[in-house]
């Protein structure tokens, strides 16, 4: 292990009298940290599309700017969950800045110099590298709410968190048109955005902090009085990755149901975004900017469908996520299902259906990772989290541009749709599965608790 991403060791306790205003002032402050860390995470993962059509005019085809861009999905797959098991055992306020900064400076390579946009192999390979250092985003704020927020809070506070994606997903075209209008230059798609977010970055380290211990603070666990029916003192030892992968992720029959469903959960949450513009214009007769506005408001109705879910997650499904995972997915099936079949000539309803599916699909997005985060001591928190990133990127979000590509270039957009429908479907089932197996695990931890008494 690199040393300067160590844990922040443990401190002498504070003095009881300053346990609960520290502890309040330090969640209320990490939580900006990892906020808008994250949010600036998405500013260098979806600026490349922004470039996009600049490139075409530079003669790359589509279909290879397409290829180019599947290097960010591969690469982030992958390093979501290798780069989740260093972060499990690594200090979040260094990893966290650290892997924005590096995915900012291939951006600003990009940007700066023209080697590095003059061949679609270049380009591959320097998004398969951001890709990469884009994985040390997600797992070190899993690892930070798991260490400050306790079991009961997590519902909401992973919900409100998860908009984070929301947030960044939408700024890089304002920060394009920004530069623009300053420099008239198509670069600034890459270099605004890796400039804001080296910025963030630093704020970031100035905001976050490692383990509550790291800062003199008893355990979450301990302060909240809120114990998960599992937890014992060995649960706030640092793992080493054999024991994490071969204890707590490879064995958790949940985990892996929850990872298989999200592969389904990407394919619709990509499939739709990614194809809007091009399924709007061919088929519905959009207009550019009405599609531009589609996509915009697909992301932004994320916001409150996401806070939605977590606190129906909490207070109606009781915790339970996967009822509420089955909850959610049906319902933005069924939306799905009137996207597609509405007749052109209604934009209202192909509007409206857009909101609904970004309002409802962002839910099921945020409880694959917070069920993960649950599912695992917090210990291995991001490496659960990152088991499930590696099926949803390299199952889903690949999918979602090949197998709907493909599917539509054969039989049409009633194939591309069966495909993300038949997935929904089955992502369903997996759910189902998973509320089940859910019941039963809560059921035994119960028993056993009683026993003990
Ligand atoms: O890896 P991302 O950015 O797609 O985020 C994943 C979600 O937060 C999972 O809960």
């Amino acid at each position: 292990m690199i040393s300067m991403f160590k844990p922040a060791p443990h401190t002498a306790r504070l003095p009881k009298d300053k346990i609960d205003p520290t502890y309040r002032k330090l969640r209320w402050q990490i939580f900006m940290g990892i906020f808008f860390g994250y949010a600036a995470y998405y500013l260098v993962r979806k600026n490349f599309a922004l470039a996009m059509p600049y490139l075409v005019e530079q003669g790359f085809s589509r279909g290879d700017l397409g290829f180019a861009l599947s290097g960010i999905s591969i690469a982030y797959g992958f390093s979501k969950f290798i780069m989740g098991s260093v972060s499990d055992r690594s200090n979040p306020r260094v990893f966290l800045p650290a892997g924005l900064i590096l995915a900012a400076l291939v951006m600003l390579f990009m940007g700066f110099v023209p080697w590095a946009t003059s061949s679609i192999a270049i380009m591959f390979v320097l998004l398969f590298v951001c890709g990469w250092f884009q994985g040390m985003g997600w797992p070190p704020c899993g690892r930070t709410m798991v260490h400050w927020w306790s079991q009961k809070e997590r519902g909401g506070i992973v919900s409100i968190w998860n908009c984070a994606h929301n947030v960044g997903g939408g700024l890089p075209p304002l920060l394009f048109l920004l530069g623009m209008a300053w420099f008239n230059d198509w670069k600034a798609a890459f270099y605004m955005p890796a400039l804001a977010a080296i910025v963030i970055a630093l704020i970031a380290f100035a905001l976050m902090r490692d383990t509550p211990q790291s800062c003199g603070l008893p355990s979450i666990e301990e302060y909240k009085d809120d114990y998960p029916p599992d937890y014992t003192e060995e649960a706030e030892e640092e793992l080493t990755a054999k024991q994490i992968f071969m204890q707590y992720v490879l064995p958790n029959k949940l985990l892996w149901y929850i990872a298989i469903a999200n592969v389904f959960v990407y394919l619709l949450r990509y499939g739709i975004l990614d194809w809007s513009p091009t399924y709007l214009k061919e088929v519905k007769h959009f207009s550019l900017d009405k599609s531009s506005y589609a996509y915009f408001l697909y992301e932004y109705a994320g916001i409150p469908g996401t806070l939605l879910c977590g606190w129906m997650s909490d207070k109606v499904f009781k915790g339970n996520r996967g009822a509420t995972g089955v909850f959610f997915m049906v319902l933005v099936t069924i939306a799905t299902v009137v996207y597609w079949l509405n007749p052109v000539g209604n934009p209202g309803i192909d509007m409206a259906c857009m909101i609904i599916i970004g309002f409802l699909i962002y839910g099921p997005v945020m409880l694959i990772g917070l069920h993960a985060l649950e599912l695992a001591p917090k210990k291995a928190a991001g490496t659960a989290a990152g088991f499930t990133g590696l099926f949803g990127y390299l199952g889903g979000s690949v999918a979602a541009s090949a197998i709907v590509g493909y599917t539509v270039d054969y039989f049409g957009w009633d194939g591309g749709f069966m495909v993300m429908i038949g997935g929904s479907c089955l992502a369903v089932v997996l759910l189902i599965l998973t509320m089940l197996s859910e019941n039963k695990h809560k059921a035994e931890l119960l028993a056993a608790q009683n026993k003990s008494l």
